[in-house]
């Protein structure tokens, strides 16, 4: 099956610096991916570069096997900005009709019913709802016009736990019946745990690790032991209080400490804490 998003070296600059550089990945067909950085590590840059609207220093991307142009957005993606654009003077019904007249694709029953689960009013005016109402209006924009891939920049942010446990479980059912793909960017790790069964985790513009989520953690360990047990080859991270060593390694069972299978939040806030280890 053709992946969902290829990315070969591609390197992006702007004036002041190199925000990707060398980035290689592939984000396999329905499937839902976590991308994960520190602020400033290239995330939104690598989504504008992949719905056309950057055009990358260097490298290549394909998204659903084509390479972006110019000319916009391959027609079965969509995104989802960090700042959610949206017609203030608009109604939420009025954005959903403008949705409808502006995509061939677009369903119309599920994108009413996104707004309904949401429990946001049809007739209220787009500048009048919360942070996380207008987050979920942008949410059924973008899944109304069932795109094959939709990348989802921090949707969470602005969304109470149950909100986003309700935004997850909805991404959650349309992979599953439909074989969309989504690449969403968020910092908040402990809500994609469970969700998410892919990775990319960028550290300064660097892809730091990837890969099918159950596989990198099953590679993984954190070991407790006395701070004196020397640590396996592969350690990512090394914490000691006291006499006790905390170490996060890409290893095995190691004998003589305490193995534990790390969560998706410990793997990833272990590679975060410790960037200039060397690449996975
Ligand atoms: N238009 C721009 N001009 C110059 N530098 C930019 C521009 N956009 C982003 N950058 C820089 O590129 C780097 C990557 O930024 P980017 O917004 O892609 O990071 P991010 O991972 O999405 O961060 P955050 O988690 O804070 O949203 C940062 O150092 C940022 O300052």
């Amino acid at each position: 099956m053709t992946p969902a998003l290829e990315a070969g070296a591609l390197a992006m600059r702007y004036r002041r610096g190199w925000a990707l550089r060398d980035c290689a990945f592939t984000l396999p067909a329905g499937r839902i991916s976590a991308l994960i950085g520190p602020n400033g590590a290239g995330k939104s840059t690598l989504m504008r570069i992949a719905t056309g609207l950057l055009r990358p220093t260097g490298g290549a991307i394909r998204v659903l096997g084509e390479e972006p142009t110019h000319r916009g957005a391959h027609p079965g993606l969509a995104f989802l900005a960090q700042d959610k654009p949206l017609y203030k003077g608009f109604t939420v019904a009025e954005m959903l009709r403008a949705g409808e007249e502006l995509n061939p694709t677009w369903d119309r029953e599920y994108a009413h019913r996104l707004v309904r689960e949401a429990g946001v009013p049809a007739h209220a005016r787009i500048g009048t709802l919360s942070g996380g109402q207008r987050t979920r209006v942008a949410l059924a924009l973008a899944l109304g016009r069932r795109p094959r891939l939709v990348l989802l920049d921090e949707p969470l942010a602005d969304l109470d736990p149950v909100a986003r446990q309700e935004v997850m479980q909805t991404l959650l059912a349309e992979v599953a019946d439909t074989e969309l793909t989504v690449l969403l960017s968020s910092h908040v790790i402990a809500d994609l745990d469970g969700v998410c069964d892919h990775l990319v985790l960028l550290t300064d513009g660097r892809v730091r690790l990837h890969g099918d989520v159950d596989e990198l953690l099953a590679g993984h360990r954190v070991l407790i032991g006395s701070r004196d047990l020397e640590p396996p080859p592969g350690v990512v991270e090394f914490r000691a209080t006291g006499r006790q060593a905390t170490v996060l390694a890409r290893t095995g069972d190691v004998p003589g400490w305490d193995n534990n299978a790390p969560s998706l939040e410990e793997l990833a806030l272990g590679y975060l804490r410790s960037p200039k280890e060397a690449a996975a």
